[in-house]
């Protein structure tokens, strides 16, 4: 019987999907590198996440292997070069999880413009404070969107009620404005934009995109949203920014290290700075994580493999 591993939590349905079509299913929602290292001689189809790296290493050893299939969209732990230059198949599904991202976008742009995480502390501690609350709306602002692939297009799609002029630069495409969105340049973002909202995969080109220069490039200080990857955004350089006051907010829902039981004495400092900001918020890299999208995953890979 054809064997398919599976190593993260997944929705029954790509189990259930698979065992029908006649896989035998190895479903290890916890399994290590080297326990997957282990069995993955034997399988012909790999399901993972990030929690396991798909490096040349695992590749090699698994022989008889056709195909890898990622539930979400960052590709940048599997060895996709490698992969196919062995025949084996790659398949990622950002259709999957794209409004679950778009949706926590807007969610925690609206939640930091309106002071959710301040007001909400202060009334935990009998504090009604009104004035110091007071927000700012997203009608009349503008927001540059930097990368408009599936999470990109689905927050501008999400943000398009809102009254704002919706800006986007993708260096790798043309061609995709539409009644709600301009196409621009990199530098019309930096000229205009009041919120700037990321949406690139994590590459070495735009690994530390986000840093001093770029922040320095802004017109003014914008709120930066970031549920793409940690990585893309130079921590420390955000923070200073934030003390210079260079960066009016930020929404993080990813960190350049998210082993926050694991970070660097400089790491926690810069940590403990960013969950104390009243303009900043965060979130544990879940603006991908809801029960629908989990099952659209599951949908988009097993059709994008024809299963
Ligand atoms: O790339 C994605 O789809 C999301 O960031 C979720 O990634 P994860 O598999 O690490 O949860």
């Amino acid at each position: 019987m054809t064997k398919v591993l599976i190593t993260a939590k997944t929705h029954p349905y790509l189990i259930d999907h698979l065992k029908e079509k006649g896989y035998q299913v190895l479903y290890h929602p916890a399994i290590s590198y080297e326990e997957a290292y282990q069995l993955i001689h034997e399988c012909a189809g790999l399901v993972v996440t990030t929690r396991i790296p798909v490096d040349r290493r695992l590749i090699d050893r698994g022989i008889h292997l056709q195909w890898i299939a990622r539930l979400g969209s960052g590709m940048e732990l599997i060895d996709v070069a490698y992969a196919t230059s062995k025949g084996i198949r790659c398949v990622s599904s950002p259709e999957g999880n794209a409004d679950a991202v778009g949706e926590h976008a807007v969610g925690m742009l609206v939640a930091l413009l309106r002071n959710f995480k301040v007001s909400y502390d202060q009334l935990k501690e009998g504090i009604w404070e009104r004035e110091k609350n007071r927000g700012y709306e997203i009608s009349g602002k503008v927001v540059g969107i930097i990368g408009y692939g599936h999470t990109g297009s689905a927050f501008a799609r999400k943000l398009s009620g809102f009254g704002a002029t919706i800006l986007a630069y993708d260096k790798y495409k043309t061609g995709f404005g539409n009644e709600y969105v301009q196409e621009v340049s990199l530098e019309t973002i930096f000229r205009q934009a009041d919120i700037v909202s990321l949406h690139v995969p994590l590459t070495e080109e735009t690994h530390h995109m986000v840093n001093r220069r770029f922040i320095h490039a802004c017109a003014v200080p914008v709120y930066l949203i970031n549920t793409s990857r940690g990585a893309v955004v130079h921590t420390h350089d955000l923070v200073e920014a934030l003390k210079e006051e260079r960066i009016a907010g930020a929404c993080l829902d990813v960190l350049e290290n998210e082993r926050i039981d694991h970070l660097t004495d400089a790491e926690q400092e810069d940590f403990q700075y960013l969950l104390h900001h009243p303009r900043v918020i965060m979130t544990p890299h879940i603006a991908g994580y809801t029960h629908e999208a989990s099952l659209k995953m599951a949908q988009v890979v097993l059709h994008k493999l024809g299963i």
